[in-house]
């Protein structure tokens, strides 16, 4: 049984659904074991944004979704990260989650399993793709394994429509004031990288 951990932050629900969609692509296949987890919160964005109807209930809708650990990355064979834009960049949260994984760097713990990643902003060119590259620099020095989201697999990647979508991982665009959610082809391309993560990963736990 190939392991799969679905992990994201997620402050408007946006990349959330993602996560879910990325989740429910295989969570009826007996040949994989699937695990979604949010990253934890950072106190001082709770109380900052804490005003925002939108965040709250977005918040509130992740309620029963487990925090993610440390240990959960050791438990994959494979991992999906959701990482909403922020200055074209990963959001703090991840960050300090990341940061502080180095004991598992120092051990070679995440060397090996098979990674990839899905991305929002509010804004068409706003930086999903830089947000999805920078975020592989620290994974790669964790020794993880990239995969994309490859054109023959991604239709939608060829349709001119407003809907996110890159050959370096799904993602989605929340619109100027963040009212949009992910469309059923950003849904769709985000269960593709999930089944992708999980066939490549149960290759690669074979050869490794
Ligand atoms: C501090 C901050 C910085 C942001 N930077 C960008 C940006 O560079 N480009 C952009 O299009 N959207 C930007 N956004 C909007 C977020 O990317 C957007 O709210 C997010 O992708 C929605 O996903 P979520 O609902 O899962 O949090 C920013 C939002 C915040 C709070």
């Amino acid at each position: 049984m190939t392991k799969v951990l679905i992990t994201y932050y997620s402050s408007y629900g946006h990349i959330f659904k993602m996560a879910q969609s990325a989740a429910e692509a295989l969570k009826d296949n007996q040949d994989f074991e699937v695990k979604l987890s949010k990253i934890p919160e950072l106190e001082a964005a709770r109380k900052g944004m804490s005003s925002q109807a939108a965040y709250v209930e977005a918040q509130k809708a992740q309620a029963d979704i487990k925090e993610a650990t440390h240990a959960d990355l050791e438990w994959a064979d494979g991992i999906v990260w959701g990482i909403p834009t922020r200055f074209g960049n990963m959001p703090a949260q991840v960050k300090q989650f990341i940061d502080t994984a180095g004991g598992l760097w120092a051990k070679g713990a995440l060397e090996g399993k098979v990674t990839g990643i899905m991305s929002s902003t509010n804004t068409v060119h706003g930086g999903q793709e830089s947000t999805i590259l920078s975020s592989l620099i620290p994974l790669l020095h964790l020794g993880m394994i990239f995969v994309g989201s490859p054109y023959g697999e991604n239709k939608e990647l060829s349709e001119f429509k407003l809907q996110g979508g890159t050959p370096y991982g799904p993602s989605t665009i929340a619109g100027g004031d963040g009212s949009q959610m992910p469309t059923d082809g950003d849904l769709n391309m985000a269960k593709r990288l999930a089944e992708r993560v999980a066939k490549v990963a149960s290759g690669v736990k074979e050869v490794y």
